[in-house]
């Protein structure tokens, strides 16, 4: 079946796109572009093929064929719009480390990670970089290695984390709106970074530890016993962080009513755990905990939380 028309690009990079990571995400990005203007930057290693081929399942059950070619390794990076990063947060600093010298100082890099910490170091190391941060709804995983499924359609918030991020916000978001996906500027990414967060500790630890789809978490009795107390630690954190900090009960809320509304998900933290891959608890539920441990708060139930996930694919 052929792909739906896309709404032709124009600026001066002629609306290219590059992605450092083609996994679940980058590979949903990079067939909602339009086709002939994306480019995945493999890893150090030169790719086995020329391209990256897949099909994409689209949340309407139709699959299309993508066909994305990896830049040369020998040769310098093609001029682009922005540069989008789907690796995980572990990976995203030192993937960047590694290409950043051959990207245009003025190339906007967007950070699509989850949890917090990996956006934070990548702009405290290149600040004069213009480095955007993306909260994503959008679900995406990669069954096999030539399937990718869109699993559920979301939305995507871009905002900027970086002074000279600020004044490319507006061209960002409106390359990015030229794909099937749904792309926003967010003026408060912080606080919506935070919001997502709070959703990711909230479920995903319970998930991991539990084995169990997000739904299943909401009547455990290992839940109940520590949502509230999760919950208190988390209102706390942000007030101190000086955030818009709503109550724990609103924050329990929040995060139930995520879980009822994604019930049959397993969460990307499961996920990782069922394929043995290292999670990102370090950068949700750790990331946590180490910033009450630098703002002298206790808080046990997060540190709990990690140290339990951590010991799952540690083994
Ligand atoms: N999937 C989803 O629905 C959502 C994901 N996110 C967030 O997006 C991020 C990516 O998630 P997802 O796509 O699921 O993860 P995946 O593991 O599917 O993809 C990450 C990709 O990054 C690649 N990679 C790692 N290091 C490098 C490197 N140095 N150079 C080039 N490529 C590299 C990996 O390659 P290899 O396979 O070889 O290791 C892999 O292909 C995570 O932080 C996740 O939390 C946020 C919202 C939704
Ligand atoms: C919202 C949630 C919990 C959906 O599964 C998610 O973001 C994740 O799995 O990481």
């Amino acid at each position: 079946m052929a792909a739906p028309r896309h709404q032709e690009a124009t600026s001066a990079s002629g609306g290219f796109t590059l992605i450092l990571g083609a996994g679940a995400i980058g590979r949903l990005w990079a067939a909602s572009l339009p086709p002939q203007r994306v480019r995945f930057i493999p890893r150090d290693t030169v790719p086995a093929a020329r391209c990256c081929e897949y099909r994409l399942q689209a949340a309407d059950g139709n699959q299309y064929p993508a066909s994305i070619p990896y830049c040369e390794t020998a040769q310098p990076l093609p001029r682009a719009d922005c540069l989008l990063v789907t690796t995980k947060a572990a990976d995203a600093l030192p993937a960047l480390e590694r290409h950043i010298t051959r990207l245009p100082r003025d190339i906007p890099v967007v950070l699509f990670q989850n949890g917090m910490g990996s956006q934070q170091r990548i702009a405290a190391r290149w600040p004069e970089r213009p480095i955007l941060a993306a909260v994503t709804t959008e679900g995406a995983n990669n069954p096999s290695a030539h399937l990718t499924i869109h699993a559920g359609r979301g939305q995507t918030s871009i905002g900027s984390l970086t002074p000279n991020a600020e004044h490319c916000l507006p061209t960002v978001v409106r390359h990015l709106q030229n794909s099937r996906l749904r792309v926003f500027p967010e003026p408060e990414i912080h606080q919506r970074l935070w919001q997502k967060l709070i959703v990711n500790a909230g479920i995903n630890p319970f998930t991991a530890l539990l084995n169990c789809v997000n739904g299943d978490i909401l009547a455990h009795p290992f839940y109940l016993q520590h949502i509230d107390p999760l919950c208190q630690e988390l209102h706390q954190l942000m007030a101190r962080e000086g955030l818009n900090s709503p109550s724990a009960d609103a924050l329990r809320e929040t995060i139930e009513t995520v879980a009822r509304a994604t019930a049959l998900n397993t969460s990307s933290m499961r996920a990782d755990v069922l394929k043995n891959r290292p999670t990102e608890i370090d950068y949700i539920n750790g990331y946590v905990a180490s910033r009450g441990e630098a703002l002298n708060l206790e808080l046990a139930t997060n540190r709990m939380l990690a140290e339990r996930v951590r010991a799952l694919t540690h083994c």
